[in-house]
């Protein structure tokens, strides 16, 4: 039996080792390999049906592995933060009321949460007025407030603008760096992730490829111009799919063959390239 990780080092605060699940015949994700540990941003990206929440379900143990392993670091706290709630828009409830639903929070603790996301002054508002951005903000300021080691955070992006996402996904690099929790960030958008992500997984029933993202608009003469204040904080994911999946679910690879399945030895995967002028985003934190 495999010791777990402790979260006293640098093992990963959850890995998933060859991990697959099969539902009624058909495998729905497999041969995954994922660790999140300490301070370390993971997205997962991947069309519709990819596979992505089967994934994040496996890591935060809703569902167990029909092969392959899940392993947690002991003391794991998870702060999960939905895609969306349903929440009865007529039914009086505050942002407050809504943080302290599942379990009573010290104030200091409710309010370091609410400041940390940036809405402390929402803390008496009504749910039902709050907008997309601020109410993905009071979800999440309801995980911090519990201090979790590891974050999960599915497709925050939904229903926020193009503005409100460079907020967002500045606001969970911060997270990570005011925190130090893993995040596991999962979204459907291929383009779009961001630059503080430390690495990405591009799930289609499987891992396709894995990289580090690398940031868009960052021409050394741009940033000459401009200076650090001028990078964005999204980036570019470039994909690089060198295979199709068919209907019946075997996989064409470019050149010609065609296979049950796929995985990263096949030799049919590669690295996803980075665009130039990689910035990590602890550069443009310290800048
Ligand atoms: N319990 C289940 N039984 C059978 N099939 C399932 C089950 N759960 C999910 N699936 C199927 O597994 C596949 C992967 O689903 P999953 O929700 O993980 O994808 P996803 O990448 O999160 O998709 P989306 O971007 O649309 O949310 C889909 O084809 C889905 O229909």
């Amino acid at each position: 039996m495999c010791a777990k990780p402790s979260l006293h080092n640098k093992e990963p605060l959850i890995a998933l080792n060859n991990a697959g699940v099969c539902r009624d015949g058909r495998w729905l994700v497999r041969n995954v390999d994922l660790t999140i540990s300490s301070g370390e941003i993971v997205t997962l990206i991947g069309p519709n049906g990819a596979g992505k929440s089967t994934t994040a379900k496996l890591a935060l143990h809703i569902i167990r592995p029909d092969e392959g392993e899940v392993i947690h670091a002991r003391d794991l706290r998870i702060g999960y933060v939905p895609q969306k709630i349903h929440i009865d828009r007529t039914m009086p409830l505050t942002v407050e009321r809504l943080m302290t639903l599942t379990g009573p929070l010290k104030r200091d603790e409710l309010m370091a949460a609410l400041e940390l996301v940036g809405i402390s002054h929402l803390i008496h508002a009504e749910i039902a007025h709050l907008s997309g951005g601020e109410m993905q903000r009071t979800l999440m300021a309801r995980a911090i407030a519990r201090k979790p080691n590891v974050m999960v955070l599915d497709e925050p992006m939904q229903g926020i603008d193009f503005s409100g996402e460079s907020d967002l996904y500045g606001l969970i690099a911060r997270l990570r760096d005011e925190t130090g929790c893993g995040i596991l960030l999962i979204s459907h958008d291929l383009h779009m992730v961001m630059a503080a992500t430390d690495r990405v997984l591009c799930l289609n029933g499987h891992v396709c490829c894995s990289g580090s993202p690398g940031v868009v608009s960052a021409s050394p003469e741009y940033m000459a111009l401009f200076g650090s204040r001028a990078a964005s904080p999204l980036a570019l994911y470039q994909h690089n799919h060198d295979h199709t999946h068919l209907p019946d679910g075997r996989v064409l690879h470019a050149d010609g063959t065609v296979t049950d399945h796929c995985h990263k030895h096949d030799g049919h995967h590669h690295e996803h390239e980075h665009g130039t002028g990689l910035r990590h985003h602890g550069d443009l934190n310290r800048a």
